[in-house]
């Protein structure tokens, strides 16, 4: 079972951060929440705050993660928190492409298949 942690983050405006999968990767050019795998060793908070400073360049802390909701598919389970508080301003570290998209707007973008039930919920909660 792979553990993927994966953040909504939510800016002043009620818009969320949207990440376009690169080039070379699966599921390449679908868009999915920034975010990656639990690593051997780390809880899940660890893991998502990990991978918002390597992909973001942004920090948060564990209490400003709030679980939203959850999907499982094949042996990945997605985890979704909803994160409101960072601090800087979040920039593509890794060749992906990011937009802030509004909650009318997040079904209009091509999502990774796994997160189509979780984006419904963070279009809920923004709406
Ligand atoms: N980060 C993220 N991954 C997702 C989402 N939905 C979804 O199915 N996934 C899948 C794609 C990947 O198979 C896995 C996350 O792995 P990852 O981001 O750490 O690694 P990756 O596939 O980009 O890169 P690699 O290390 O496997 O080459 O979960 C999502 O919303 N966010």
């Amino acid at each position: 079972m792979l553990i993927v942690a994966a953040v909504a983050l939510i800016d002043k405006t009620g818009c969320v951060l949207l990440s376009q999968r690169p080039e070379g990767k699966a599921h390449a050019g679908q868009w999915e929440f920034p975010g990656g795998k639990v690593e051997e060793g780390e809880n899940v908070g660890e893991a998502l705050i990990r991978e918002l400073r390597e992909e973001l360049g942004i920090d948060t802390e564990t209490s400003c993660l709030a679980p939203l909701a959850f999907n499982g598919e094949g042996d990945l389970l997605l985890l979704l928190y909803a994160c409101r508080k960072y601090k800087g301003v979040p920039t593509p570290l890794e060749g992906q492409t990011l937009a802030w998209a509004r909650p009318d707007e997040i079904f209009s973008y091509d999502l990774v298949p796994a997160d189509k039930p979780l984006a419904a919920a963070v279009r809920d909660l923004l709406s």
